[in-house]
């Protein structure tokens, strides 16, 4: 089985009837709206919000009952992936270019479940490059008081052409050599007028589920 259907598979028994439920995105979250879908078919009664609209499609083709945002005020429990995970749980997110949603999602989610595959553990954040949302306007010299902090940033582009967010924002995927304190960079990043979020996720995850290649899964928590 796939390690990461596993996780997913694992993370969908924290839900119970009646929660609201915050959706991720990229192909990990995938598993995890399925397997919502299957126990909203089931006979499960959940409403849900989503992180994008590729994931909003999915699960409105899930058989999954949405919620508008005005209607709620905190959602139960959040499930989605992750690109990077290290042993404090802080997270490198926004590989799918989804991180500003997400991070709204996750920061008013009672819980905050990440599934990941084992080859998503690292010891130091740092070896995938950091996703910044930034705005279009002037986004040279952004990109250029990026620099300054020590990192290589590349304008993250989709067919030739920038890639645009679902706020329609750019991407710009920033390699850093190692991030050994999280909390100050994401600071120093946010710094910069024309930042409008960073895919640093500092003790935000309640609990990692890590799906690995025998079938086996651990839930690693704070
Ligand atoms: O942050 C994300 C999207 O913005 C994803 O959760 C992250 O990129 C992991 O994706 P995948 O599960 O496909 O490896």
């Amino acid at each position: 089985m796939n390690p990461k259907e596993i996780a997913a598979q694992q993370a969908v028994q924290f839900i119970e009837e009646g929660m609201i439920v915050g959706l991720g995105t990229g192909s990990t979250a995938y598993w995890a709206i399925q397997q919502i879908g299957q126990r909203v078919q089931a006979g499960l009664h959940i409403r849900a919000v989503a992180s994008s609209q590729s994931s909003e499609d999915l699960a409105k083709q899930a058989g999954i009952p949405m919620v508008e945002f005005s209607e709620i005020t905190s959602i139960d429990l959040t499930i989605d992936g992750a690109d990077e995970v290290d042993d404090q749980l802080n997270l490198i997110k926004g590989g799918g270019g989804a991180l500003l949603r997400e991070k709204i999602i996750a920061f008013h989610s009672k819980r905050f479940i990440v599934i990941v595959d084992e080859s998503k553990r690292v010891e130091h954040l740092g070896r995938f490059s950091l996703p910044v949302e930034i705005v279009p306007f002037a986004s040279n010299l952004t990109i250029n008081r990026l620099t300054e902090l020590d990192c290589k940033p590349q304008l993250r582009l989709d067919n030739g052409k920038e890639f645009v967010t679902d706020n329609g924002n750019w991407i710009v995927d920033c390699k850093f050599e190692k991030i050994l304190l999280p909390q100050e960079l994401g600071a120093q990043i946010h710094s910069i007028p024309g930042v409008v979020e960073h895919g640093l996720f500092v003790q935000m995850a309640s609990s990692v589920v890590v799906g690995y290649k025998d079938g086996s899964t651990k839930i690693l928590s704070n």
